[in-house]
């Protein structure tokens, strides 16, 4: 029966391959491509059909960071699909990233080396912004427009007799202590992709809480280091080759240097065939290539604390009621101003 697959960030790294890997395991798919720049969008279907000719490939115009467009792209989806059977929310961002040098010789020379390789916590910050709808820009798009566009979609989502899944890309970078729950947003903090990712962590735990009673299952990934457009804004590319040798050595002590978007897209993948039921909802799912480049999936325990995980959730919902509130204030407002001109004119 042809599946329905969508995936978010789909025009370029880790998610475009993912693509490209399940189109080359399964003639039966119906992928839809849900990406905010509908140019790259266009380049990506291409690519993908020039290797997979009679493949089923839609585009869907979604910005994640948007509240307005998550709900016009939700709109969208629930006209073209009766039922989504995978939703990977893989679109992501760490803006202004700036590596700590000093905390990373620090680490080169203590005894959490590999640990320090292989999740850079502690090690990197970023400088965040305010968006149009108020809201922290990393929080809002690698979180809180995917946890709006699952409250959206949870008519097709959540079906009696179906299972449906959801996939998280998040990261070994993921922390406990960089998140609060005072902040959930990481307005007065310096990490807010760390945290970020943590608090998708914790909300996929608390989706299988709350919904798997419903038929839905969530999941969360690391890809591991992979060299993608997120990598380049950290360092150039010409470095990234520079150090290519060291990489592949580092490589055999963490195997978590998966290095490119193919083996990033490994833990992606293996979860599209998993029964829901045979996952572990506390776990995260690592994308691993082995010194002589073997591609594997493993799941580590996550740090995470059940009760907070509860709070975290209902201060998620109440900020998706203030969220819809101010919406259908400014449309209201704005159509008593247009009503207003044409009065006037
Ligand atoms: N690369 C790595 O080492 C790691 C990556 N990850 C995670 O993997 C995921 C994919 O990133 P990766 O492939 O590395 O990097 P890329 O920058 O190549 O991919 C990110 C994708 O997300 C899209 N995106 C960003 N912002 C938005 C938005 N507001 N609305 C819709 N789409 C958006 C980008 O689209 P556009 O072209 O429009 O910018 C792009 O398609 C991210 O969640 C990232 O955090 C996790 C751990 C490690
Ligand atoms: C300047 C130095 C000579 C070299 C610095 C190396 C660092 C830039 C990398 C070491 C570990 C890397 C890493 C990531 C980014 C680059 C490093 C900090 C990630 C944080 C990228 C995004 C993720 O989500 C993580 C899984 C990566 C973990 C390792």
């Amino acid at each position: 029966m042809e599946k329905v697959v969508l995936v978010t960030g789909a025009n370029s790294g880790i998610g475009l391959a993912l693509c490209e890997r399940l189109l080359t395991a399964n003639n039966q798919l119906r992928l839809c491509l849900a990406c905010r720049n509908m140019q790259r969008a266009e380049a990506a279907r291409s690519a993908l059909l020039s290797s997979q000719t009679s493949a089923r490939i839609d585009l869907l115009h979604l910005d994640v960071g948007s509240v307005q467009s998550v709900l016009s792209a939700a709109k969208e989806i629930k006209s073209r699909y009766s039922s989504i059977d995978f939703l990977y929310l893989n679109a992501g961002i760490m803006p202004n990233p700036t590596v700590d040098i000093g905390a990373f010789f620090k680490g080169l020379f203590s005894r959490n080396v590999v640990n320090m390789f292989a999740t850079a916590q502690g090690l990197l910050t970023q400088q965040d912004r305010l968006n149009s709808d108020g809201l922290q820009e990393v929080f809002a798009t690698n979180l809180f427009g995917h946890f709006l566009l699952i409250r959206e979609l949870e008519p097709l989502l959540c079906q009696p007799g179906r299972t449906s899944r959801v996939v998280w890309t998040s990261s070994s970078n993921a922390s406990r202590s960089a998140f609060s729950i005072n902040d959930i947003q990481h307005k007065s903090g310096t990490e807010p992709y760390s945290s970020s990712k943590y608090a998708s962590d914790m909300l996929s735990l608390a989706l299988n809480g709350h919904k798997n009673n419903q038929g839905l299952f969530s999941s969360v990934i690391c890809p591991g280091l992979v060299m993608t457009n997120l990598t380049y804004g950290i360092l150039p590319s010409f470095f990234w080759t520079l150090i290519m040798p060291i990489m592949w050595i580092i490589r055999i002590f963490t195997n978590t240097f998966t290095l490119t978007p193919y083996n990033g897209a490994e833990a992606l993948y293996w979860l599209f065939f998993q029964k829901p039921e045979s996952l572990d909802p506390r776990a995260k799912y690592h994308s691993l290539t082995s010194g002589l480049g073997t591609n594997y999936t493993k799941p580590q325990q996550m740090d995470i604390d059940d009760e907070l995980c509860e709070v975290f959730y209902s201060k998620l919902l109440e900020l998706e009621t203030e969220v819809r509130r101010k919406l259908s204030k400014s449309d209201a407002d704005n159509e008593a101003y247009q009503r207003y001109i044409s009065h006037v004119d």
